[in-house]
């Protein structure tokens, strides 16, 4: 499917606008940004990020090693120009022009951590980032992946808040990965086809923050109480599953990287003009008394369109949602406290 829309467009012989087959849509040039682009993660997202036929220029920032990872990427014969920049005098260079920058850049988990137990180190990165893109691509869609996006998200709003730059419509904590865990699992238990299944999972990304939404599954699948209450807790401990099956060589990567490049994309076809884009994300919200809240998003030119409502829960899910405030409120709290000391 990639590879036959890639095939489908050719390069325009006067100008970088590319179009579409035959039709004369023009897709527009789209900077993205990836910080942490060495990692496990940013690697395979890069490459997802350098198949994606809406990238113009990707430019992949570390602290170190990308000079390779770019070099190695940049000789794959698709749209986009690769530029690498490594430690943080290159930052600026990476950061000016993005329209999206993805963040997962920071430690990753080992058995036996929360990843509330990654805040002392990746606070402090996330923080620096910001900061920087504050300074040099305010307008850019910012897609945080580096945990915990429950406090990483806030700590981001407030830092763009001192800079006078923060557009509450334009800062996603990336929780694409429990959807597409929700989407897997579902679809294996209820045995329905995979690539047909849609679940929402609301609420934050972390243990039982990660509240997915299986009564508005669709297609339906004849699941019990305690089936759905299985399927429930596997995706709020996915995180754990790999952890634990990687035995202290890090966490998910690949499933991440994969989930990633979906939500980036989403990004830009709503930068592109396309009206119908709805993922869940980690945003600012009204959608309960808790200033970020995840759920359905519809983006659009300006980032988050709308953000949808929750629509019907069962009682299993409304206990699910009681019971995730208190963690979800004091892991925002203990971001915005970060990032206003
Ligand atoms: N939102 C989500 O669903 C998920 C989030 N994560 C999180 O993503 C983060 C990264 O995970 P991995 O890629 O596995 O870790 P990793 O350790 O393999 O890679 C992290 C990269 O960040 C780089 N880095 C460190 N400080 C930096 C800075 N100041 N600027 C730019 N880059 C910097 C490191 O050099 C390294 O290349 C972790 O915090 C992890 O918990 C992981 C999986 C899912
Ligand atoms: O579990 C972790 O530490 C990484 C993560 O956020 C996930 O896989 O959902």
């Amino acid at each position: 499917m990639m590879w036959r829309s890639i095939k489908s467009l050719t390069t325009s012989s006067s100008s970088h606008i590319l179009r579409r087959g035959y039709a004369s849509e023009a897709v527009p040039d789209r900077k993205v940004a990836v910080l942490g682009a060495a990692g496990g993660i940013g690697q395979p997202l890069a490459l997802l990020m350098k198949l994606n036929p809406l990238v113009s220029s990707l430019a992949l920032y570390d602290i170190a090693n990308t000079p390779g990872v770019a070099a190695d990427i940049s000789h794959i014969n698709t749209r986009s120009e690769v530029y690498g920049y490594s430690g943080e005098a290159e930052l600026g260079k990476a950061l000016e022009g993005a329209d999206v920058v993805i963040i997962p850049a920071g430690v990753p988990r080992k058995p036996g951590m929360t990843r509330d137990d990654l805040f002392n180190i990746n606070a402090g990165i996330v923080k620096g980032l910001c900061e920087a893109i504050a300074k040099h691509c305010p307008q850019a869609l910012v897609n945080m992946i580096s945990n915990p996006v429950n406090s990483t998200v806030p700590i981001a709003a407030e830092i763009f808040k001192k800079a006078g730059t923060y557009d509450p419509k334009r800062l996603f904590g990336v929780t694409t990965l429990d959807v597409v865990r929700a989407k897997t699992f579902y679809a294996g238990k209820g045995k329905v086809p995979v690539a047909e299944v849609n679940v929402p999972v609301v609420g934050g990304h972390a243990g039982i923050t990660i509240l997915p939404l299986f009564s508005q599954a669709t297609p339906k699948a004849n699941l019990s109480d305690a089936e759905i209450t299985a399927l429930t807790k596997r995706t709020q401990d996915g995180g754990t599953e790999v952890v634990e099956a990687k035995a202290g060589k890090g966490s998910a990567t690949l499933s991440m990287a994969y989930a990633g490049a979906v939500f980036a994309d989403a990004c830009l076809k709503g930068l592109n003009g396309a009206s119908d884009v709805v993922e869940c994300s980690f945003v600012q919200s009204t959608v309960t008394e808790l200033p970020f809240f995840a759920s359905k998003v519809r983006l659009g030119k300006n980032g988050v369109e709308e953000v949808l409502g929750l629509g019907p829960l069962s009682d299993y899910e409304k206990e699910g949602l009681e019971k995730l405030k208190p963690e979800l409120q004091s892991s925002i709290e203990k971001g915005i406290k970060f990032a206003n000391q």
